[in-house]
């Protein structure tokens, strides 16, 4: 398998400080990758990096096995998706949905005046239906639910038929029936063999879908533990990444954590 994310002991320096400590990390074709940690762990930094917007201060990143730093990021980004809260931010509300989906094909958040290819329109439509957010194709996204505009958003980072796909919080802000709704479509997508190589920041081990296969612990901007996340996500694990006593459980493929109770 080739690797579509390899960093080789990156850190990211800014004033002084480490956001993201020699970091040392691969994705390969295929893995679906979950990324915990604490905020401020440099969850969103090891992000941006993967998605070409940042480069490290020090060691190297080879995204699609191109070297940042040595080759065009305008080239590459396309072949990347992504979706988080700051690219929601930016998209215009008063556009419709197809078009919030359709414009990713050009890499715009607007439609301007191009024109599009029926078979862009269809794939954009496709993609808006395995997100269940077909019904909504003419709606205003300004209008959409958060939970609603997170599946759009998603259906948009795939509209360039990506090799890697970055989600960042997807879950974050949904309410349960949003969640558990985003989980499993997410989980859907982690089944298909020929979906991206997909790599998803989480707060929370219950927002894993499943079908996915590895997981990064970061702390403080160094990695703690990484790799294939039935031997990796353990309650030792996580009890360090998070600084307190946790016990973390699978049942039916699907991840909970809590911490332990305190003692008088
Ligand atoms: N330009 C900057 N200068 C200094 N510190 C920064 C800068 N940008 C980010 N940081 C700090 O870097 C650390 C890592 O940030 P990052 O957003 O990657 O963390 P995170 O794990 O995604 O956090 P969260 O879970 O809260 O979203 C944070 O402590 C943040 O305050």
């Amino acid at each position: 398998m080739t690797d579509v994310l390899e960093l080789v002991d990156v850190s990211v320096v800014r004033g002084g400080t480490h956001l993201v400590d020699q970091v040392t990390w691969s994705v390969a074709e295929g893995e679906r990758w979950v990324i915990v940690g604490p905020n401020g762990a440099g969850k969103t930094t090891l992000l941006q990096i993967a998605s070409t917007y940042l480069f490290p201060t020090n060691g190297t990143a080879a995204v699609l096995g191109e070297k940042l730093g040595s080759v065009d990021v305008f080239e590459l980004r396309p072949r990347v998706g992504m979706a988080s809260a700051a690219l929601t931010e930016r998209l215009p509300r008063r556009e419709k949905v197809l078009d919030i989906v359709l414009t990713a094909a050009y890499g715009m958040t607007a439609t301007w005046h191009e024109r599009y290819d029926e078979s862009d329109e269809d794939r954009a439509l496709f993609l808006l239906d395995q997100l269940g957010m077909a019904a909504f194709a003419e709606r205003r996204f300004g209008t959409l639910s958060e939970g609603e505009r997170k599946r759009v958003q998603i259906a948009r980072s795939l509209m360039t038929d990506p090799e890697l796909l970055l989600l960042d919080e997807p879950a974050a802000g949904l309410d349960l029936g949003g969640r558990e709704d985003l989980v499993r479509r997410l989980g859907r997508l982690a089944a298909d063999p020929y979906a991206p190589a997909m790599v998803m920041v989480s707060h929370h081990v219950e927002e894993i879908p499943t079908g996915f296969t590895h997981v990064l612990m970061l702390r403080q901007g160094k990695v703690l533990a990484a790799g294939p996340i039935e031997d990796t996500l353990t309650s030792r694990n996580l009890s360090l990444c998070f600084g307190l006593p946790l016990v973390v459980k699978q049942r039916d493929e699907r991840w909970s954590a809590r911490g332990l109770p305190l003692h008088a």
